[in-house]
């Protein structure tokens, strides 16, 4: 089943303006060619010896010579000599060191004519042994070149085009304005000031003032970052310059660096200006958090020329710099220190009013049936980003053209909500129908489960249509935004997980496949509750961090988890516990309400998609709406 009501899967929805980063194939590619290039010069001229070729030692020389049979010699510096013998046949060998003025004497008595001095070869020969050593390195550097600025072309967007002048960022102008801006009063308010030191940098310095240099933009995809960046930019019409972290990190060691001094000295000529760099989490990653492909030297040497501009820019030039992250929490905390991104400004998932407000920014362009209301859309969209609401008003927009209207009704926003949460179902079920019978037992136990555990989210949706893995999926929708989960929500949400199996287990009497992704995820929440948020018994007040690192554990040395090894056990017993507690529970709910379950399966089998209130109905129970919503009321 999904239950994502909470948390929607959150689609790459991308950001427009970020470049593709370069495929690394080719890289691969060019360092193929690189190597066989080398190779190859290595090998071709070096002229392996000739079978006719004979190899002399110093002494069958020497005696070759004294019986005259030796026509020429030619010595290089290095020691090896080569020379024809009286019957044209070319020979090589070596001359030891200590040979001396004494041996070519020797050599010119016996009336062999000496063409080379201890002095080397001949000057096209040095030439060309000096070609040879130096060709790797000037392929090197043409190729380093070459990259940089082809990747700098793809980046400014001709593609494949290697320009002379590198630009490694788009430059624009922005027409956006704060009013593009739906909610996020506060983030605004932050920002606005930046808007005033763009336009007037001297009041500030001349008041003695320093300056912001860089903000910190905190939140998850699709929250609008980039957004408010550029209606900075816009507000205080100064040229904007966006890049993305990962465009920075290359192959080569230095490349980043370079493109770092670029940009910023791009900006300085062009100040006031606003630079943008999303994702400065690619360069501003701690030290360990490497790819295997990008080594760290050339991380390091990107993330310390960043951090030399932000400290070396005069405030006075009217440059502020900001940046976008998902992960502050890999940022490296030189990053974070005074006089660069000292300042963090939070933006969370839109809230209600937020997202009603984001709504009406995107329909400002669509016309509505006066059914539409746009309220309870933003109450169906909990944990919605901004892009996911653009993406919302779109598909509804596009849901209303395939029937034929120019209108959007109130069904054209729930149908692309459902498509966006619940992902594109298939026209027809392709189950065979005993597959199709079990699917439906399993996710009809999902929905009882989550109907009659009171303080679970109310049911919103069962379907048995297959949507890429997911067989079926029981559709939860809170009805009130939640900031805090207690311990009975999560015991009531891990007896819901199991239900679809339970259910199955009771009615079919076997479980199957079906439920592997709901007890990964119980599974899941079930450790998080006893590791992370002190709710077992046996363990008891503990939170211990997410995702283990590693820790020196005494005798046993590196260890993967902060505890001790007899902790482990207990965290297993209770997360053991839990589930079967939530197993139990769901059993029980299920055997005493296996009429209801049945008739849901029978209605479930006959139209594949069975509405929340149906489900409601079915069971004898009010539809959340009508139900007092106590505890409702926000905590102070
Ligand atoms: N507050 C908002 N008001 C209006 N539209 C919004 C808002 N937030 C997001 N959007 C819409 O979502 C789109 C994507 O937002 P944006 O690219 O700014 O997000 P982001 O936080 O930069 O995401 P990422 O971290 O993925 O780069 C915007 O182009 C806009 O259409
Ligand atoms: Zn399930």
């Amino acid at each position: 089943m999904t239950r994502q009501a909470s948390t929607p899967p959150t689609r790459d929805t991308g950001t427009p303006t970020a470049p593709p980063s370069p495929p690394a194939w080719r890289h691969w590619l060019w360092l193929v060619a690189l190597v066989a290039f080398v190779v190859l010069l290595f090998f071709l001229p070096s002229g392996q010896p000739g079978p006719t070729t004979s190899k002399l030692t110093y002494s069958q020389l020497l005696a070759d010579a004294s019986a005259h049979k030796v026509d020429t010699i030619t010595i290089r510096s290095d020691g090896s000599a080569t020379g024809d013998l009286k019957n044209g046949k070319p020979y090589e060998t070596v001359i030891p060191a200590q040979a001396g003025q004494g041996f070519l004497d020797k050599l010119q008595a016996d009336g062999v004519q000496i063409t080379g001095t201890t002095h080397g070869g001949s000057a096209g020969s040095t030439i060309l042994t000096l070609v040879l050593l130096l060709a790797p390195f000037l392929i090197f550097g043409y190729l380093w070149w070459r990259l940089s600025q082809g990747a700098t072309s793809r980046m400014s967007g001709a593609a494949g085009v290697a320009r002379s002048r590198a630009r490694l960022f788009d430059e624009e102008r922005p027409g956006t304005s704060f009013a593009d801006v739906a909610g996020y009063e506060g983030a605004k308010a932050e920002v606005k000031e930046l808007v005033d030191f763009l336009q007037h940098p001297d009041r500030y310095t001349g008041a003695g003032a320093v300056p912001p240099r860089g903000v910190l933009m905190v939140g998850p995809p699709g929250t609008g970052k980039t957004l408010l960046a550029r209606a900075v930019a816009g507000e205080a019409s100064v040229p904007f310059f966006s890049v993305t972290g990962s465009s920075f990190v290359e192959m080569f060691v230095g490349v980043g660096a370079a493109r770092v001094r670029d940009l910023f000295q791009e900006a300085r000529k062009r100040a006031p200006a606003i630079i943008f760099m999303d994702e400065v989490d690619a360069i501003g990653s701690r030290r360990s958090g490497s790819s295997a492909l990008v080594s760290n030297d050339e991380r390091e040497q990107t993330l310390n020329q960043l951090l030399a501009e932000m400290d070396g820019f005069d405030p006075a030039t009217g440059i502020v710099v900001l940046a976008a992250t998902n992960r502050p929490d890999v940022l490296d905390p030189a990053l974070l220190r005074p006089g660069r991104f000292d300042r963090q400004v939070v933006i969370p998932l839109p809230t209600l009013v937020d997202r009603r407000a984001i709504l009406a920014v995107h329909v400002r362009a669509k016309k509505l049936d006066p059914g539409v209301d746009l309220d309870a859309v933003a109450r169906g969209t909990p944990g919605f980003s901004g892009a996911d609401l653009a993406n919302l008003a779109n598909e509804a927009a596009i849901v209303a053209v395939r029937a034929g209207r120019t209108v959007l009704s109130a069904g054209d926003f729930e149908e692309a909500r459902d498509r966006i949460i619940l992902g594109r179902r298939e026209g027809s079920n392709v189950l065979l129908p005993e597959e199709k019978h079990a699917v439906a037992v399993h996710e009809a136990g999902h929905a009882l489960v989550a109907v009659y555990a009171d303080k679970a989210d109310p049911v919103s949706k069962v379907t048995i249509l297959p949507a890429g893995q997911a067989l079926g999926a029981t559709q939860q929708l809170p009805l009130i935004e939640r900031h805090l989960y207690g311990e009975d929500f999560l015991q009531d949400t891990l007896a819901v997980l199991l239900g679809g199996r339970s259910s199955e287990l009771v009615v079919l009497g076997q479980g199957s496949t079906g439920a592997t992704n709901d007890l990964a995820k119980a599974t899941d929440l079930a450790s998080k509750m006893v590791r992370e948020f002190g709710l077992s018994s046996s363990l008891g007040p503990v939170g211990y961090p997410a995702d283990g690192g590693a820790f020196l554990d005494g005798s046993k040395g590196l260890s993967t988890r902060p505890y001790a090894e007899e902790t482990q056990a207990m965290v297993d017993a209770e997360v053991q516990r839990l589930l079967r507690q939530a197993e139990e529970r769901a059993t029980a709910l299920i055997k005493a309400h296996r009429d209801e379950l049945d008739h849901l399966v029978e209605l479930l089998l006959a139209h594949e998609t069975v509405d929340g209130a149906d489900v409601y109905a079915l069971a004898g129970l009010p539809a959340p709406e009508n139900r007092p919503t106590e505890g409702a009321a926000p905590l102070p």
